[in-house]
């Protein structure tokens, strides 16, 4: 189970059904479930009698203080209000030049490094989209070397935390020896770095990105955030925007390196909708296909392959009671690959996702960025930097699976390639392609 959740509940779905129940340690109850209605009533119409899980309000919590992942009830219900006009239609036009600036930045560093051979594009990508959501977040100024301090300690923090929750009798351990303390010590180093943006924005002239949206939003009784709330909220918008993008993008690049036709018609409608112009918001609901392609990806590799909740109070939904105090697993992984709903589940179809077929589809049974209320803040914003940093790769470059790699996902809190991915990426042959949009 430790080594391999998703095998182990998988197998558990095709013996026991759609929804069962299991002891955590032998103790907590543990009601994992892939049953659309089940999913509905925790994450959407009953989500007010489920709260999210220890390691997001505990254990993230203690590092990365109160906001939109560690906070409930009204505190969250406030802050998601004022948070969401950071990544409405408006705010995501604005944003799309600064993340063609960061990408553009980012491109040349890429650019180096294929040159010297074969590259894991795993970490690659995550540099990239952890570069474009800081410049997103503190504007262009924001220095790579900052950029550098906080993501190494966003990165080394998070792993942490998951030893912390896998591992738990080591905790006692962690503060005698001192580990603890250090990675207090980097995240007070991090905080310190982003606070100094924060201030020195408070004395200038506003700017465009999210720190702004923080800042100028307003409680009912006319208060703004304070810098320690908007350095909290901001931090957590890194956590959450840090690796899941780039984790789709390199299951993407994985399935499209082995299927040419799709790859083919992929380049064909980047080139008919932006010609040789670089991609914004507005262009996105017309890359249909690209868009089918990006779902059909993170139906196969869900980067969340599950959320979970705590029940507050005993619940029911049918003939299922979920007790007070269980956790349920909404075994995201599992629903996308349920054959029921999707047919051939382990095929890949991009044709599922044709607008078509949408009104076709069961509720419920995709949820690549969860459901109800707590659905990803930044999912449009994921959606829109995926599209620009594929457009930018396709544009560039071609690009090859190093043969005889075994790929595998690794399900940690995210569905890692346990053993990379690693890729050639060689100048793209030249297209005629117009000459804007
Ligand atoms: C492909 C990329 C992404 C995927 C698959 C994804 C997936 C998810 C999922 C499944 C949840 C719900 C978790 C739960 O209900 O417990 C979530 C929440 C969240 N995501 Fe994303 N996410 C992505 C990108 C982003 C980005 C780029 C940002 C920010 C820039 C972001 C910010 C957040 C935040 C703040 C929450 C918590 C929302 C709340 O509780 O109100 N995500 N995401």
């Amino acid at each position: 189970m430790a080594a391999n959740p998703v095998q182990v509940l998988s197998k558990y779905t095709e013996l026991f059904g759609d929804t069962f129940r299991f002891y955590l340690g032998g103790i907590k109850e543990a009601i994992v479930t892939t049953n659309p209605a089940v999913m509905q009533h925790v994450l959407k119409t009953n989500s007010e009698n489920y709260q999210k899980s220890e390691i997001q309000v505990k254990r993230m919590g203690h590092f990365l203080g109160k906001g939109l992942l560690t906070t409930h009830g009204d505190p969250w219900r406030t802050q998601r209000r004022l948070i969401q006009k950071g990544f409405d239609r408006k705010q995501l036009e604005a944003l799309s030049a600064i993340m063609q600036d960061s990408l553009a930045e980012s491109m040349l560093d890429f650019n180096r490094q294929i040159q010297l051979g074969p590259v894991d594009i795993y970490p690659h990508l995550m540099k990239m989209t952890f570069a474009m959501v800081a410049r997103s977040l503190f504007g262009a100024k924001l220095k790579d070397e900052d950029i550098d301090t906080v993501s190494h300690t966003i990165c080394t923090v998070q792993e942490f935390i998951v030893r912390q929750t896998i591992q738990p009798y080591l905790n006692p351990w962690f503060e005698v020896s001192g580990e603890l303390r250090r990675h207090e010590e980097m995240r007070t180093h991090a905080d310190a770095i982003l606070m100094d943006y924060i201030k020195t924005r408070r004395q200038q002239a506003p700017g465009n990105d999210l720190l702004q949206t923080l800042m100028d939003a307003r409680y009912s009784d006319g208060e703004g955030m304070s810098d320690e709330m908007v350095l909290s909220e901001s931090m957590q918008l890194l956590v959450a925007g840090h690796e899941t993008s780039s984790n789709a993008l390199s299951w993407l690049l994985y399935l499209l390196s082995s299927r040419p036709d799709t790859l083919e018609r992929v380049r064909q409608e980047f080139d008919s909708v932006l010609g040789d112009a670089s991609l914004s918001f507005g262009d996105v609901t017309r890359l249909e296909f690209t868009t089918q392609v990006i779902y059909e990806a993170l139906r196969l590799y869900p980067p969340f392959w599950m959320v979970d909740r705590m029940a507050i109070a005993d619940d029911r939904v049918g003939d299922i009671a979920i007790p007070q105090g269980s956790t349920v697993i909404v075994f995201v992984y599992g629903a996308h690959h349920t054959p029921h709903y999707w047919p051939s589940p382990e095929s890949f179809d991009p044709e599922r996702f044709l607008k078509a077929n949408e009104k076709l589809r069961t509720p419920f049974t995709y949820l690549p960025f969860g459901g109800g209320p707590r659905v990803c803040i930044g999912n449009h914003y994921a959606m829109l930097q995926i599209l620009m940093i594929l457009s930018e790769l396709l544009r560039t470059y071609d690009f090859q699976l190093v043969p005889d790699q075994t790929i595998e996902a690794r399900p940690m809190v995210i569905l890692r390639p346990k053993h990379g991915i690693r890729m050639t990426f060689t100048k793209a042959v030249a297209r005629e392609v117009p000459v804007s949009k």
